[in-house]
């Protein structure tokens, strides 16, 4: 007689195994972090456990040791750093006074890191008053800055051009006393071409190559420390690694790194950091961080998908896929990455005003916005204020979209965010892994998916080399799911992207929507052109695959919602091009310097 079986339990789903994964089995209080800090972390923050991450950097950072730590986005790095930094902080005799100035220094590569960081140093600080966070950074007032620097700031989050700046012309800043520097994002800051400003920070912080771990001041002996972090490394953090780091202790860098005090001595000659120049301790942590350089670690419940669009076609289908979003799930929050500013602009403006009717031809009268929910953008073009409305305004939403350059790629948490779409391919792997990282945090669910050109399916082979591998998006089925016209959907014969009824008709909406105000004509016009320069701007390996000789304009034009091609040369163009220059100048003043020559 057959025994009869009960039914199995369902298979745990993919993000509560990587849950599991990402948890470790101790405490806070295990790590040795102070018994106020962590009942603030449970009862206040609702952080139960650490993450593996946390349990292994803690420790370390609490005894003084130098660190370079490699994790997945959204594995609490964050905190990995601040929490120990307040621990040691809070037991300091005599007590933490803002007249001590700054003890430890946070360098992150974007203003909205920037805050978030702060806000997170806030909640952290909260049972310990005496010891201040602050912050400063481009776009804000200097003179206010300086004020708070005078008053004593004890955890300062800085970016680099603005530190520098204040190093360098703000006299009442004391940092005699500064024990952390962390580098969060350490590639990005290098990247993003902030090489030469951190050189001249650590030179003015007498803080280059890990020293000998020993600062003097009226004190005595300070021990300095340098802690290094990102989800992805290269060759750059390497060399800033070199200078700044002595004996480090690696972690996620390779499976059999311990925080038990395996360390890497990287060695401490006074280099460039854009040296060639080589040794035998470079070589074998160059060795160590191969692996940790080409091998890119994502969330294991993150679905990756890519979509195969035909280059005229591609907002057309970006709408479609979103409402279909926003129908699978009312509550939704979505972030769109594009390769410029003005292309953030021209779609942010067509996304939240496009109105349609999915009626019949008679009804068009009857038009309603074609997505309904709020759409935010971001971009480093934007005025400060209006920037950190976008940032906040997003991370408090329910349901929204977020269209943005890769300013918001790095680092940012927002939220509940379920869903990223990469309508412009991000170049190096690196940012794809940062870009995706945005959702499936700390365990949640997330799905991302990649636009790409038939032209650039090779990219996916540049993915899979660095262990990054996607399925294609059922796109059909998702059109054919379209009422066009009023008309109900029905099974549809396998046709031509481009010939869809339903990518035919909201062309034509698009096509109307951007010929009617010279306004948005403009914006499209612009965003056309700034996205065929960035599409040029692709380097090394990855220029064979995003080729603009291969690109025919008139159809990039269509992906704007223009009719022709506007000239790439027109009078706009240059004056734009010039105004940009200068901002960026302004903002950036290390990446004009020439960088030292190559010894
Ligand atoms: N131990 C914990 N338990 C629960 N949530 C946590 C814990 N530690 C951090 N978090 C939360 O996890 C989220 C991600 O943290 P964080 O931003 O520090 O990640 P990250 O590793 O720095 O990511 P990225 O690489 O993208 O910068 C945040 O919302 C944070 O509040």
């Amino acid at each position: 007689m057959s025994k009869k079986v009960g039914k199995l339990p369902p298979p745990p789903a993919a993000h509560e195994e990587a849950r599991e994964e990402l948890f470790a089995s101790c405490s806070f209080a295990d790590l040795g972090l102070h018994s106020t800090l962590c009942a603030h972390l449970q009862d206040k923050m609702s952080f139960q456990a650490p993450t593996r991450i946390q349990a292994q950097a803690i420790p370390v950072a609490i005894s003084g040791q130098h660190m370079l730590v490699k994790a997945a986005t959204g594995t609490g790095k964050t905190l990995a750093y601040l929490a120990p930094i307040v621990h040691v902080l809070q037991m300091r005799e005599p007590r933490v006074d803002r007249t001590h100035g700054t003890f430890a220094l946070v360098l992150v590569p974007t203003r909205e890191l920037c805050l978030q960081v702060y806000g997170i140093a806030q909640q952290l600080v909260h049972r310990f008053h005496w010891i201040v966070p602050g912050y400063v950074m481009g776009g804000e007032n200097r003179a206010k800055e300086k004020a708070r620097l005078r008053k004593g700031i004890s955890i300062l989050i800085a970016t680099p051009g603005r530190l520098l700046d204040h190093l360098q012309r703000t006299a009442s800043f004391s940092y005699s006393n500064l024990q952390w520097i962390v580098f969060d994002e350490a590639d990005s800051i290098l990247e993003l071409g902030f090489g030469k400003a951190v050189e001249d920070i650590l030179e003015h912080l007498g803080s280059r190559n890990g020293a000998t771990g020993q600062i003097k001041n009226k004190g005595g002996h300070i021990r300095r420390q340098n802690l290094l972090l990102s989800a992805t490394l290269n060759e750059k953090v390497n060399r800033l690694a070199k200078i700044s780091l002595k004996n480090p202790v690696m972690i996620g860098l390779d499976d059999q790194s311990k925080p038990s005090g395996k360390s890497n001595n990287v060695g401490n000659n006074h280099t460039s950091l854009l040296s060639d120049e080589d040794d035998e301790i470079l070589e074998k942590q160059n060795d160590l961080m191969e692996h940790a350089v080409d091998d890119f670690k994502l969330p294991t419940q993150l679905v990756q998908r890519y979509v195969k669009v035909s280059c005229g076609s591609r907002l057309a289908v970006l709408l479609m896929i979103l409402k279909s979003l926003f129908e699978r799930q009312v509550s939704q929050k979505v972030v769109v990455f594009f390769s410029t500013c003005d292309s953030v602009d021209f779609h942010h403006t067509a996304l939240s005003q496009l109105e349609w009717s999915s009626g019949p031809q008679r009804d068009m009268d009857k038009k309603q916005k074609f997505l309904s929910c709020k759409v935010f953008r971001l971009h480093g073009n934007m005025e400060q204020d209006d920037r950190k409305k976008s940032f906040l305004g997003f991370g408090s939403e329910k349901s929204a979209i977020l269209v943005s350059t890769d300013i918001a790629a790095r680092g940012l948490d927002f939220p509940k965010v379920k869903y990223i779409i990469q309508y412009d391919s991000p170049g190096e792997a690196s940012e794809y892994v940062h870009r995706v990282g945005r959702t499936a945090r700390i365990g949640e669910k997330g799905e991302a998916l990649l636009f790409m050109q038939p032209i650039e399916l090779d990219y996916l082979k540049d993915l899979e080399l660095h262990g990054v591998s996607l399925t294609e998006y059922p796109l059909q089925r998702v059109l054919d799911s379209f009422p066009v016209n009023g008309q109900k959907p029905h099974k549809r014969k396998q046709i031509s992207l481009d010939m869809h009824p339903c990518i035919m008709s909201l062309q034509r909406s698009l096509e109307g929507f951007v010929a009617a105000e010279d306004a948005t004509k403009k914006l499209a016009r612009d965003a056309f052109c700034s996205w065929v320069r960035a599409y040029t701007a692709h380097r090394g390996e990855l220029k064979k695959i995003f080729m603009v000789k291969k690109l025919h304009l008139g159809h990039v034009a269509r992906s704007f919602g223009l009719k022709e091609q506007p000239s790439l040369v027109g009078r706009s163009h240059q004056v734009s091009l010039k105004k940009r220059k200068k901002e960026q100048k302004r903002e950036r003043p290390a990446k004009r310097r020439k960088l030292p020559s190559k010894k």
